[in-house]
């Protein structure tokens, strides 16, 4: 079992907890106990395909620690990241009398992790709540840093709260049950974490390709880990995102703009490789990335089975919904551009005309009618 300790102390923004690696779930009810949490009821919030999964096998875990542990399930996917959820989420913990000291437990990947740690940061002003990311994008991003939130109206994130979990325990065994998309998905987040601070672990990423392809538990697990020490580091710096942290921003505002132009019908992490391929495009043309540089970016999203170009959209349509995306300010939108592999800047200089430029260079109806 390895830790990691995400911490801020001595400012108005405090917090403190454990990220726990392991194989299975035997030790987290000792975690959790570690805690001294005053919970008298526990609530297990998770989706359609996951519940099938892991649900007994937690909740067992879970059921000797407290008085009550229920479940809330919810069908699986980005479409029910919403506050309609949230409400009925709501509605099963008053009907339950869950109280402001107990706890809510987030079991599956960024989806179910975002809308537990809203509700947790919302019902009752705030309560605590424990991830357990069962996506290896859950496991290398969302589950670490305290964002929580929901879509609205497909605007993504719109709504939502920086609450920070009491515990992040990772099952690494949850990961051999995920179709190959999903997997694909965890790759994008981690490319993205590569590029924007540490250049020699995307390389290494790049070395040790089939390794993570076959799923090897310890490679994987050096990557996970790596992905949340970098993302630890960056969180710490810049817990609110005032500057740095925009950075884990690279490849989101075209990304956000595809996934909800698509509907949600391309994934997160798929848009993220998109967006990040498009940023990428930019960088090179300001001559920051070689051109062998930006040609390998692509190449590993290939090599990571991640798309670098989307159909069926117009290219002016996926620019106006970076409009609306949450990285505008005073009408300037703030770019992630890479400075060189593994430096990622926060850039407010980017036109338009360079936007658009990027975007047709990975829309495939018009590198189709080449
Ligand atoms: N808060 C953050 O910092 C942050 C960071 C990155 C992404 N996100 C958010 O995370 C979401 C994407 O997360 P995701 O890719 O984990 O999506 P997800 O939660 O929808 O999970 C993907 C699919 O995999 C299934 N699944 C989960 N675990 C499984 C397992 N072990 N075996 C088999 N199937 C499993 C789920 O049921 C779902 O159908 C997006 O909403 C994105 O905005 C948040
Ligand atoms: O933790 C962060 O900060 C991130 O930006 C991580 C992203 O991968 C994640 O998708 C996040 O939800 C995007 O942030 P948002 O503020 O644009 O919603
Ligand atoms: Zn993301």
């Amino acid at each position: 079992m390895k830790t990691l300790t995400v911490k801020r102390e001595g400012t108005s923004t405090e917090f403190s907890y454990e990220i726990v690696w392991d194989g299975s779930y035997e030790r987290l009810a000792g975690c959790v106990e570690n805690l001294k949490l005053p919970a008298k009821k526990a609530c297990i919030v998770t989706d359609s395909t996951v519940s099938e999964l892991y649900l007994e096998e937690v909740k067992n875990v879970l059921s000797p620690l407290f008085e009550t542990v229920t479940a809330f399930v919810f069908p699986a996917g980005e479409a029910s990241k919403n506050l309609d959820t949230v409400k009925d989420l709501y509605t099963h913990l008053i009907e339950n009398h869950f109280e402001r000291k107990d706890i809510l437990f987030a079991l599956g990947g960024g989806v179910v992790g975002d809308l537990t740690g809203y509700a947790a940061a919302t019902y009752l002003r705030g309560i605590d709540f424990i991830q357990l990311p069962t996506t290896l994008l859950a496991q290398v991003d969302s589950s670490v840093g305290g964002k929580t939130g929901v879509d609205f109206d497909q605007y993504k994130n719109m709504v939502g709260a920086f609450h920070h979990p009491r515990l992040v325990y990772m099952n690494m065994a949850t990961l051999k049950s995920l179709n190959g998309d999903q997997f694909a998905c965890g790759m994008g987040e981690v490319l993205k974490t590569g590029l924007i601070r540490d250049e020699k672990f995307y390389v290494w990423t790049i070395n040790h390709m089939s390794e993570i392809e076959e799923r090897i538990e310890p490679v994987l697990t050096k990557m996970i880990q790596k992905c949340c020490d970098i993302k630890r580091q960056v969180v710490e710096n810049d817990p609110t995102e005032q500057g740095e942290r925009a950075v884990l921003n690279l490849g989101h505002t075209i990304g956000h703009a595809i996934e909800k132009l698509k509907n949600f019908e391309l994934l997160h992490g798929q848009c993220v490789a998109l967006g990040t391929v498009a940023a990428a495009y930019i960088s090179y043309k300001r001559s920051y990335l070689s051109d062998e540089e930006f040609y390998e970016i692509r190449d590993m999203n290939v090599g990571f089975y991640l798309p670098i170009t989307v159909d069926g959209l117009k290219s002016e349509d996926i620019l106006a919904a970076t409009k609306s995306d949450k990285k505008m300010e005073q009408g300037t939108i703030k770019f992630i551009l890479l400075e060189s592999v593994g430096h990622a800047v926060v850039d407010r200089t980017v036109t338009d005309e360079e936007m658009l430029e990027a975007i047709n260079s990975i829309n495939g109806d018009l590198i189709d009618e080449e």
